[in-house]
């Protein structure tokens, strides 16, 4: 549904060259939610705006639905972005217009008839459930209530796309709840295609079936959001995913229980989590486990559980137990001080 194929951008400035993208590939399927995870000025905005084309690619190409839009003349590429709609951290809505005028008036600009915009309007406002605040200027909305509102004027153009640009960066966590979850609505029920940006783990978390992890530009690791979680292998993936579970242990701690035994993360993930495989190894292979740290993530699709174990016993046998471990579909990662 949105292909990128190395894609990069960059910008001329007076002080020199910036290269905002770099060689990016991404291909999100129809139906499915992807998130792209940086921290700031890593590129994300430059990312997100190039798949609508507000900001042209240097190189690289763009397809959505199989059209390559980098080549469209500009009447096509209005059209083809007319299934693309957009939403932004800070709502963009016009202060001077009513709930119902910011969402009726981009449909009057396509040409839409009064009846058909009234529709709309009306449909789109009981989706993201502000029936009862059509009259409101934004002014008196709340946060939460505005990106409602602006989700509403992106869905009323009925696009089979939705780009969300850091949509709950400035939101209360319960908000961003709240806002996620209708985003999962928007997704499940109109069978919308989700793109967004964020710097916040638990959006990824929550809704995403696919994360990309985004560095000066480049896309350093990527993968199902539950293969992220449960095995991440870049320092910038890890340190994100500290923003929702700790994973460190005290190195001096891991060196000093080395001495005695063996430290290890084992990771659970799906069936693997529900099932006591910790004391069938330790029961079997005469071992003896101290739990030094556990945790369990629920993702859109399953869970991961992470459990820092030290295992005490002859050598041989924590060998086994390991191996009983990995048997079992456990991730088992040593770690050393
Ligand atoms: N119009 C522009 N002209 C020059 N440089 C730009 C322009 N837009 C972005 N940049 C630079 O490109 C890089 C990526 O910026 P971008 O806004 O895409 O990052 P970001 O990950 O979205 O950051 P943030 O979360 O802070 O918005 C930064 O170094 C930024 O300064």
């Amino acid at each position: 549904m949105i292909k990128l194929n190395n894609v990069s951008k960059v910008f001329e400035s007076k002080s020199g060259d910036v290269k905002a993208v770099s060689n990016v590939n991404l291909h999100v399927k129809k139906g499915e939610i992807h998130g792209v995870i940086g921290y700031s000025g890593a590129g994300k905005s430059t990312l997100i705006r190039c798949v609508n084309l507000l900001e042209r690619p240097t190189v690289g190409e763009v397809f959505i639905s199989g059209t390559e839009m980098t080549t469209l003349p500009l009447n096509k590429l209005r059209e083809m972005r007319q299934n693309i709609g957009m939403i932004f951290q800070g709502f963009n809505l016009l202060k001077t217009a009513t709930v119902f005028e910011n969402i009726a008036i981009p449909l009057k600009l396509l040409g839409l008839d009064k009846n058909e915009v009234e529709l709309r309007v009306v449909k789109y406002l009981e989706i993201v459930g502000l029936t009862d605040r059509q009259k409101a200027y934004p002014n008196q909305l709340s946060g939460g209530q505005k990106q409602r509102v602006a989700i509403a004027r992106a869905l009323a153009q009925e696009p089979k796309i939705l780009l969300s640009d850091e949509a709950t960066s400035a939101l209360d966590p319960e908000t961003t709840e709240s806002i996620l979850d209708l985003l999962l609505k928007v997704n499940e029920e109109l069978g919308i295609t989700i793109l967004l940006i964020t710097h916040e783990m638990n959006v990824i978390q929550k809704i995403c079936d696919y994360v990309y992890v985004i560095e000066g530009g480049e896309l350093i690791e990527h993968g199902s959001t539950i293969d992220l979680f449960a095995a991440p292998k870049e320092e910038t993936t890890t340190k994100f995913l500290n923003t929702i579970a700790q994973r460190k242990i005290p190195t001096s701690l891991v060196q000093q229980l080395n001495l005695t035994g063996n430290v290890s993360r084992l990771t659970f993930v799906g069936e693997a989590a529900g099932q006591p495989l910790i004391a069938l190894a330790t029961e079997r292979f005469n071992v003896t486990p101290n739990i030094l740290s556990a945790n369990i993530i629920e993702l859109k699709n399953g869970i991961v559980g992470n459990i820092v174990i030290h295992l005490v016993g002859e050598t041989n046998n924590i060998i086994n137990a390991i191996e009983f471990l990995k048997e079992q579909g456990v991730g088992v990662e040593e770690l050393e001080g």
